[in-house]
C-alpha cells in the first residue's frame, strides 16, 4: 500500500480563460473543480492504476466537504484527521495560449491538537505501507522540521519515504535521509542556492541533494524530462508531448508512476516519465489512467546529455 500524507490539501478551482487582463472582468470559458495537493494527486494517480492508497490529509469546513466527496466519487481511500480551520481552495487560471497562473492559498492554522491528531494518523495508517509519499506546502501551525520529525519517525517504523516539498522543509527534512525526494527545476535551484541552465546543472544539484541526505533524487525538469540520481547509478529520462493541456499535478502523477513501479532505479524512472507525460495531455489535475500512459515514446540513458540546455532555465 502507498501512504500519502498531505498536510496542507485544497480544492483546486480551475477556470479556461481567453487571456489575463489585470483590472478587468474576465469571463471563464469553462470550470472544474477537483481535490488537490501534492499527496492527494498521487493517491488519485496511485489508485487509476488500481494499486491500495490511503490518503491522510486535514479537512475542514466546506470546501474540506466538498474535497472529501470528489474524493469519494473517485473512490480514493482517505484517512481524514478533522480541523476546524476551513481547507483551502487554490485558483488556476489558463488561458487559451497554454499559459497558467496558479493562486495557491496558505490554508487554515492547525492546532497543537490537530498537529497531533495527523501525526497519530500517519502512524496508525503507515503500518501497511510499503511507502509513504509527504508531499506539498505546511501550514501555518506546522513548523519547517515538521517533515524532518515524520521521516524521522516513520524511517524507525521501517516503511520507506518520498519527500515533494520545498525550501526549509525540504532542507530540514534531507538531514533525516528519506529514501527519494522529487523536487521540479525550480526547487532543486533554491536548495542549493543556483541557477540551473543544463541537464547538467541539475546532475550537479541532483548530487548535492544527495550529499545532503537524500538518498535518491528524482528531479522533474518540465519539458526536458526527469533525472534520476542514486547510488545505483544516474539516468535521463524524457518523452516528447505533441500537445500539452495543462501541467497541474503532472510532478505529482510522476511521483506516483515512480513509486507503483518500485521507487527505484531506470524501470521506475521511465514509468516516472510516461505518468508525467500523460498528465499533461489531460486537463486540469486529471491524473492518467494505464490506458493513458504511451511507454513506448519514452526513452531512459545512463548517457546523461549534461550539456543540453534546459527549456526553462532556473536563474
Ligand atoms: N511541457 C511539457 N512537455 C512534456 N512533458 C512535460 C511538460 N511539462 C511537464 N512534463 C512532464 O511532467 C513532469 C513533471 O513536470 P514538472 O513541471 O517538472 O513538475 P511539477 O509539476 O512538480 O512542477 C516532467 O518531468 C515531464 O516528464
Ligand atoms: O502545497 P502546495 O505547494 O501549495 O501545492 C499545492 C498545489 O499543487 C498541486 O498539488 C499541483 O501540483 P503541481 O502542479 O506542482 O504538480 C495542486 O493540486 C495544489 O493546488
Amino acid at each position: 500500500m502507498i501512504l500519502t500524507v498531505t498536510p496542507n490539501p485544497s480544492l483546486d478551482r480551475t477556470y479556461e480563460v481567453p487571456s489575463l487582463d489585470r483590472g478587468e472582468v474576465i469571463r471563464a470559458t469553462g470550470e472544474r473543480m477537483d481535490p488537490g495537493g501534492k499527496g492527494v494527486n498521487v493517491s488519485r494517480a496511485v489508485a487509476a492504476t488500481g494499486q491500495r492508497t490511503v490518503a491522510v490529509l486535514p479537512l475542514g469546513g466546506a470546501p474540506g466537504a466538498l474535497v472529501a466527496d470528489l474524493l469519494d466519487q473517485q473512490g480514493i481511500e482517505v484517512a481524514p484527521v478533522p480541523v476546524a480551520g476551513a481547507t483551502r481552495s487554490n485558483i488556476a487560471l489558463a488561458e487559451a495560449d497554454g499559459v497558467l497562473t496558479k493562486i495557491n492559498a496558505p490554508g487554515p492554522e492547525l492546532t497543537d491538537a490537530e498537529r497531533e491528531l495527523l501525526l497519530e494518523t500517519v502512524r496508525q495508517q503507515s503500518r501497511d505501507a510499503s511507502w509513504i509519499a509527504c508531499c506539498g506546502s505546511l501550514p501555518r501551525g506546522l513548523a519547517p522540521d515538521w517533515y524532518a520529525d515524520l521521516v524521522a519517525r516513520t524511517h524507525a517504523a521501517g516503511a520507506r519515504i518520498a519527500l515533494d516539498t520545498s525550501g526549509p522543509a525540504l532542507l530540514a527534512a534531507l538531514r533525516e535521509r528519506p529514501d527519494v525526494v522529487k523536487p521540479n527545476a525550480e526547487e532543486l535551484s533554491e536548495a542549493v542556492g543556483r541557477p540551473l541552465a543544463t541537464v547538467g546543472d541539475a546532475v550537479k544539484a541532483a548530487e548535492e541533494l544527495r550529499e545532503m541526505g537524500a538518498r535518491a533524487v528524482l528531479a522533474s525538469l518540465g519539458a526536458d524530462g526527469q533525472l534520476l540520481v542514486s547510488d545505483r547509478g544516474a539516468w535521463f529520462g524524457s518523452a516528447r508531448v505533441d500537445a500539452v493541456r495543462s501541467n497541474v499535478g503532472a510532478g505529482d502523477s510522476s511521483l506516483a508512476g515512480f513509486l507503483i513501479a518500485g521507487g527505484s532505479g531506470p524501470e521506475a524512472l521511465a514509468s516516472a516519465v510516461a505518468h508525467g507525460a500523460a498528465a499533461v495531455r489531460l486537463p486540469g489535475s486529471v491524473m492518467p489512467t494505464p490506458a493513458d500512459l504511451d511507454p513506448a515514446a519514452v526513452t531512459v540513458t545512463a548517457d546523461l546529455p549534461a550539456d543540453r540546455a534546459l527549456t526553462e532555465p532556473v536563474s
